[in-house]
């Protein structure tokens, strides 16, 4: 099966046989401190435990008072004390007012509060309005306005960030349900990986699939073969793929009589799910299963790599975490032609730019799949498929690059 394509899928059966697999894949929640948690996805849903605010409480520096005694007393009302955030107050005594700083609880009897520069405070003691008397509840933030007990305040599936961490941690909660990260082991190979070769190449493509996996929240172990020896390749691959949930290979799986990939997994006694995929760049992209264990083989070409990583193991990741599997896209104006060739999906790096009418999409030049410096100079990926070619002045949708958008 080594030298052939002739059971290659298009793209999208290849994107429903990984959808499928993944759903025979799950991860157990395990419970992680909230501080390390920004990354993890949910478990759960999340409730609010208490609501917010837990009570009324002041929205100002200032004063509180009862609206209707402020409104009756000519002279104002003299101050009895002051309410600071974190120390329950005592009730208003009739006929007084008090001063609150911002977030204190809003003392029982009052119902206004008023900025302390809009309030006069006579040397006697007694507050009034500098001006105009504010409305009845003015400057009080009343218990539950933002959300209340029980509200949902995440769902299963999120990837926590900064954001979700400051409104559990405002809830007082320390711990989180998550998602096991998936574990998965990126193994390289081939004999111009050695060092000491006579004619060696940097291993890009391991540090940049462990770059692009541990970005999506997965735990990744790295392992080089740098030879062509099929034994040694197949016991690494073996061992690599003990313990980990997903196995990825780079290199090593096309037609050459040193790719031996495919073969050594086959000995391992894992089956096809496909082999090949009518792409281009990374039409050899094969995947494999043993059981519920799945082995993605890209290609060793570093952006067909970098592609067949994105558009199909990414996504696979995302869904055995529980989330949307597909990233979500952009739309922008294409200012190019480009004509796919039959019976194949490209994809393109390509500039996003903001333009007059939305973003602009720009055809970058690339050698091909060995380029990788393209990526660096696109912040896209578009997808072309065979009966969609690219008119200037179309709007397609872009797979953003950069882990924080466009
Ligand atoms: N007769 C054919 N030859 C090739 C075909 C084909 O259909 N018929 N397909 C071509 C395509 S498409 C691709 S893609 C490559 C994929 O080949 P392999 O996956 O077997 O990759 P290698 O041959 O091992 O390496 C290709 C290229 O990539 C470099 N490489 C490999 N690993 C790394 C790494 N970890 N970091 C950086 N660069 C790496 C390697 O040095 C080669 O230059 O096959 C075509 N050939
Ligand atoms: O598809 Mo290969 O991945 O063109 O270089």
């Amino acid at each position: 099966m080594r030298n052939s394509f002739t059971d290659m899928v298009a793209c999208d059966t290849a994107l429903g046989l990984i959808a499928a697999c993944a759903e025979h894949v799950s991860m157990p929640a395990v419970s992680v401190p909230l501080a390390e948690a920004a990354g993890c996805v949910a478990a759960e849903d999340i409730h609010a435990l208490t609501p917010r605010p837990e009570a009324d409480i002041s929205a100002m520096d200032g004063y509180a008072f009862n609206h209707a005694a402020m409104q009756a007393a000519p002279v104002g009302l003299p101050v009895a004390g002051q309410i600071a955030a974190g120390a329950f107050p005592v009730p208003l005594p009739d006929g007084q007012a008090l001063g609150i700083l911002t977030g204190a609880r809003l003392p029982a009897g009052a119902d206004c509060v008023m900025a302390a520069e809009r309030m006069s405070l006579s040397r006697t003691g007694y507050v009034s309005p500098a001006k105009v008397l504010a409305d009845q509840g003015a400057n009080i933030r009343r218990a539950g306005e933002e959300f209340s007990s029980g509200a949902v305040l995440l769902s299963k599936g999120t990837r926590l960030d900064w954001r979700h961490v400051a409104l559990l941690a405002c809830q007082g909660i320390s711990e989180v349900q998550v998602i096991r990260p998936v574990r998965v082991a990126v193994v390289s190979n081939g004999a111009e990986l050695a060092t000491d070769a006579s004619d060696a190449r940097a291993d890009s493509n391991s540090p940049m699939l462990a770059a692009l996996l541990r970005e999506a929240g997965a735990e990744v172990t790295l392992y080089s073969v740098p030879t062509d020896n099929e034994a040694k390749l197949s016991a690494t691959l073996a061992q690599a793929w003990t313990g980990v949930d997903i196995l990825v290979t780079t290199g090593g799986i096309s037609v050459g009589q040193t790719d031996h990939v495919l073969d050594a997994l086959h000995g391992l006694g894992a089956k096809t799910v496909f082999r090949g995929v009518a792409i281009r760049p990374g039409k050899p992209l094969t995947v494999m299963a043993q059981g519920p264990r799945l082995a993605f083989c890209l290609p060793g070409n570093p952006g067909a790599s970098a592609i067949c990583a994105l558009v199909f193991l990414l996504p696979c990741l995302r869904a055995i975490m529980g989330q949307q599997p597909q990233a979500a896209l952009l739309p922008g104006v294409a200012d190019f032609a480009f004509t796919p060739i039959v019976s194949t999906t490209h994809f393109l790096p390509v500039s996003c730019v903001p333009g007059a009418n939305g973003f602009r999409l720009s055809l970058l030049p690339t050698v091909g799949a060995s380029d990788i410096i393209v990526f660096s100079r696109a912040n896209a990926l578009l997808r072309v498929d065979p009966d969609m070619p690219v008119q200037p002045g179309q709007i397609r949708w872009v797979l953003p690059l950069q882990p924080n958008g466009i």
